[in-house]
């Protein structure tokens, strides 16, 4: 491709000018990447190597007025739709510059903008998705604009979206949870309880911490007195293990609804964990967990609390939506 900004010139004759863009070097096997930078000086001792990659010319950049080299828009671009203390952006390769996550958090992407961004010609933002766990140094999303120099009106349409940043990554609080342990079976120790461990782990895999666990009875009263006991306590969320499907011992969800607790949904389109429920009392997040949670590494549960250690309250449109790309294996 030839075009009016850029000036070709013969690798012999290139020593001492700028590169215009990343030039790339692929040896199967061995090494992808960027072998000289753009703005890249050239010497004496780069011809062969430019040769070896089979360039016989390189570009010299020109940019007209109005226009941003490929480097310089995506870095502005980043800015725009990323601008946090959570998350960190690379150096622009290749016309590329990464989002990464700063901190173990949830990351939240606004699609609306995703996709208007992308509604502009030229210009290319790939994201994962909202509210999944985000590791330190792991990727979010990528932006770059496609031509090598691009119209500045473009970029500058980005950074006058509305609704800025369209990607965050919010960081886990701290939270004290009390466990109310239903059932007959684990309270006269005919079998030994395997919620308590199960829900500690998963808990201290946010830095939050399980303070007390109380086993009782599947009747309603007690399970009802044992939830205002945490109420009392102040925990920052209850959590209510077995009892929650059809047998005429499944109390949960009746006590939890006696509490006082605003029920938000009981049932959840997801597989395994369609018999959670989430309810709050005043603030105070409420759950009930079907007996999968036990044993299942990942259920609905493991999609709502990362977002409930997030800080965020859980709506019942939260709730019915999981069921697209819901099923796992159950
Ligand atoms: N007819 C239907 N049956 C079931 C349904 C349904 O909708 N209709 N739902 C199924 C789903 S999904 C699940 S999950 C379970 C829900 O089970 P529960 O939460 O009601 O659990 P329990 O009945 O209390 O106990 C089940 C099983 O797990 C043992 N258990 C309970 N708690 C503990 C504990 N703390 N430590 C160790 N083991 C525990 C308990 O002894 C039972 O063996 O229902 C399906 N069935
Ligand atoms: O609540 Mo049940 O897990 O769907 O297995």
């Amino acid at each position: 491709m030839k075009s009016s900004f850029m000036r070709e010139v013969r690798v012999e004759d290139a020593v001492g000018m700028q590169l215009g863009h990343d030039l790339t070097q692929i040896i199967p096997g061995q090494f992808k990447g960027r072998l000289f930078k753009a703005g890249h000086i050239i010497t004496e001792e780069d011809i062969p190597r430019l040769l070896d990659i089979g360039k016989r010319h390189i570009y010299v950049m020109e940019i007209p007025v109005g226009f941003l080299h490929e480097n310089e828009a995506a870095e502005r671009m980043a800015k725009a739709l990323a601008e946090s203390q959570y998350i960190e952006k690379t150096e622009p390769y290749e016309g590329k510059v990464t989002l990464k996550s700063a901190i173990h958090g949830l990351i939240k992407v606004d699609p609306t903008l995703v996709h208007r961004v992308n509604q502009i010609e030229g210009l290319a933002l790939a994201t994962l998705t909202s509210n999944q766990v985000v590791r330190p140094g792991q990727p979010l999303a990528g932006v770059r604009p496609i031509p090598l120099i691009i119209e500045e009106e473009k970029i500058a349409a980005v950074e006058k979206l509305s609704h800025l940043p369209a990607i965050t990554v919010k960081p886990f609080m701290k939270k004290k949870v009390g466990v109310v342990t239903t059932g007959s079976e684990v309270l006269t120790g005919r079998i030994k309880d395997k919620f308590g461990p199960a829900v500690r782990e998963k808990l201290e895999q946010f830095d939050s911490e399980l303070v007390e666990q109380r086993l009782v009875n599947d009747d309603l009263e007690s399970i009802v007195q044992e939830i205002r006991y945490f109420l009392d306590r102040k925990v920052d969320m209850i959590l209510v293990t077995g009892g929650m499907s059809v047998d005429p011992d499944d109390r949960t969800p009746g006590a939890i609804k006696a509490s006082g607790a605003r029920i938000v949904r009981y049932g959840t389109p997801m597989l395994p964990g369609s018999m959670l429920l989430i309810a709050y009392h005043g603030a105070t997040p409420i759950l009930g967990l079907p007996g999968c949670v036990m044993h299942d590494p990942f259920t609905s549960f493991d999609v709502f609390l990362p977002r409930i250690l997030a800080g965020e309250t859980i709506e019942e449109a939260d709730i019915t939506m999981i069921g697209y790309g819901g099923y796992y294996t159950c």
